[in-house]
């Protein structure tokens, strides 16, 4: 059992444990309030007989009040043990949840990201974990509770009376067909808005994030206009399912209540008839007045219910995805770095890189030039094993890297890439990233290496400025060189630099690349840049055309060859000397 409530609602063995416990003391409060019935019953039972004069004195109400309080202390108890199991299991579940879910997220490889746009794992990380909050606490142990405990109180009542037993539950199984049969209806109401809310979160995410080229372009309005039709789409949606789930709901209680009537129409010809006592009789009328209520609560938490399938199913996809591993503890003989027939695409059918072969040696700088889209940052990417190639092999040091667990990998590695991500902390803090532990002199080190000492220097808090997120504080350049100090300070034996140097002015470049020259020597280094001039030097460039090598050798052979690389070589001269004409 404990193992089904696991798979089906994807918890964690204690969850489920909890869970169950949760439903048990569900099942046991409910019928606990059925013992208040059976005690009325029975006074009333007793008093009848005084009441039509048939007894002149009753005795025992002393010992009935007894019961009573006993009766009231048992559904105390039960109802406080079914709220602590189902709402401090649910909250402590759900911490569990996050960090494994955020632990997942940590490990999981970057095709996942790739796959799954972020609002809607944002949605998932934060809006389905609160509705699982909501759900495991409110919903799904009274869901079962009820159900069970009216079940059993149905049973006796139906051994009781066969015929009073139908009288009174014909109904259920009508209402709750009504909600069950449109079950696949809801389920699409449900999806369909989940699919509206996704689309408005990446909208307004979309809209935070491009507000500067917004408003440049003078696009304020016919952007909102976009974002109030996803609104008014998810609103539309939303009513709906609600809608939908509230009529149904609503027709399922009425149908309930009609029990009522059938028990007083069944059970007046009964007592007629003389085939029932008048006990039995206000006994069946008690029961219709105390059982409809935990079905009818049942009912409304259906709805709730199948929400809960469609999100577990979204966590689920997360959860299972399968992890990049492999070994952590490997051997090189060396750093030279070697694509060795590599073929990838991101997306299926869309190749990316055809049949790349070439050796990174270490102690040498390699160089990646080509034309945009050629496939040069995909290699970066490739080397440091972000992606499984999809034909052919990288090696490092001779290790095959697919063999490799990614996470054990990056140690060998520094990497500067065109997109700097900085966090919203410190510059010590944001330098410090490149080598956890390094002591605050490593940083400034790094820092002064990578020519950032001096602005960081004339910040009001230097070292303990906090730079907003990504860095929205600082010039791109400043962010650009704090990331070349952290991978300074990280000093791995293979770097890659992916446009290092884009976002700096020609001095500060030069100076940039002189810290560079002193980083890189005896390692292997992977450079791509877009001005040329900055890979002259290198002792290899390889060209890169359409997902090919198209060339290979150094700066004077390709220029003597004549081919793509000249070319490159020439347009940017002609750029260079291009100027704005008025
Ligand atoms: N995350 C991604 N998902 C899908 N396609 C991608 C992704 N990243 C890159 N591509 C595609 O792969 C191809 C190669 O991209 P890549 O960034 O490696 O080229 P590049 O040579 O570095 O280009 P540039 O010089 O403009 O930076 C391009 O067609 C690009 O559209």
């Amino acid at each position: 059992m404990i193992n089904r409530l696991q798979k089906k609602y994807a918890l964690s063995v204690q969850g489920a444990k909890d869970l169950f416990k949760a439903i048990v003391y569900s099942v046991l409060a409910n019928i606990s309030l059925m013992l208040p019935v059976a005690l009325l019953a029975i006074v009333l039972n007793t008093m009848l007989p005084m009441a039509l004069g048939m007894e002149e004195k009753v005795a025992g109400f002393a010992g009935y009040t007894v019961v009573g309080i006993i009766i009231l202390v048992i559904i105390f108890v039960l109802h406080y043990l079914q709220y602590t199991k189902a709402y401090i299991g649910t909250y402590e579940e759900s911490e569990r949840r996050r960090i494994t879910l955020a632990e997942k997220l940590r490990t999981l490889p970057l095709g996942f990201f790739h796959e799954r746009d972020l609002a809607d794992l944002t949605s998932t990380i934060m809006g389905d974990c609160a509705s699982f909050e909501h759900a495991f606490s409110h919903t799904v142990p009274q869901f079962f509770g009820a159900l069970i405990s009216t079940s059993i109180v149905c049973l006796v009542l139906l051994v009781m009376n066969w015929k009073m037993g139908i009288a009174l539950l014909w109904v259920a199984p009508v209402a709750f067909a009504i909600v069950l049969l449109s079950r696949k209806w809801q389920e699409l109401l449900a999806k369909k808005y989940m699919t509206t809310r996704i689309d408005l979160s990446e909208g307004i995410q979309e809209c935070l994030e491009t507000v500067q080229d917004i408003k440049a372009c003078n696009q304020e309005k016919t952007y909102l206009e976009k974002l109030d039709a996803k609104l008014d789409a998810a609103e539309k949606a939303q009513i709906s399912s609600e809608m939908v789930s509230a009529s149904l709901l609503t027709t399922g209680q009425m149908v309930l209540r009609l029990g009522l009537a059938t028990v007083i129409v069944v059970g007046s010809s009964l007592i007629l008839k003389e085939k029932i006592d008048l006990f039995t009789y206000i006994l069946y009328l008690i029961a219709a007045s105390r059982l409809y209520d935990p079905l009818s609560g049942a009912m409304a938490n259906m709805a709730e219910l199948f929400g809960v399938n469609l999100q577990v199913k979204r966590l689920k996809e997360i959860q299972e995805y399968p992890l990049e591993n492999g070994q952590t503890e490997y051997h090189t003989k060396g750093y030279d770095v070697i694509f060795d027939h590599v073929k990838f695409s991101y997306e299926t059918g869309k190749t990316v890189l055809k049949d790349v072969s070439f050796t990174a040696k270490q102690g040498q700088v390699t160089a990646l030039v080509g034309p945009s889209g050629g496939g040069k940052s995909t290699i970066a990417k490739l080397a440091a094993k972000f992606y499984d190639v999809d034909g052919g092999k990288i090696t490092l040091g001779g290790a095959d890297i697919a063999k490799i667990d990614p996470v054990a990998l990056m140690k060998d590695f520094s990497i500067v890439f065109q997109d700097v991500v900085l966090f919203n902390n410190t510059i010590m803090e944001n330098i410090r990233v490149g080598r956890k532990g390094a002591s605050d002199e490593d940083v400034i080190a790094a820092a002064k290496a990578a020519k950032c000492h001096d602005f960081i220097e004339k910040l009001p808090q230097g070292y303990q400025t906090v730079i907003g997120e990504n860095g929205s504080t600082l010039s791109g350049g400043e962010c650009q060189r704090l990331s070349i100090a952290r991978a300074l300070l990280k000093d791995a034996p293979v770097i890659l630099l992916d446009e290092a140097t884009a976002s700096l002015d020609v001095d500060s470049e030069t100076q940039i690349q002189e810290a560079i020259s002193e980083l890189v020597s005896g390692k292997t280094v992977l450079v791509i840049a877009h001005r040329m001039r900055t890979i002259e030097a290198a002792d290899q460039i390889v060209v890169l055309d359409k997902g090919v090598v198209a060339e290979k050798g150094n700066h004077d052979t390709l220029m003597k060859k004549n081919g793509l690389y000249r070319k490159l070589v020439g347009l940017q001269t002609e750029a260079a000397n291009w100027k704005l004409s008025v």
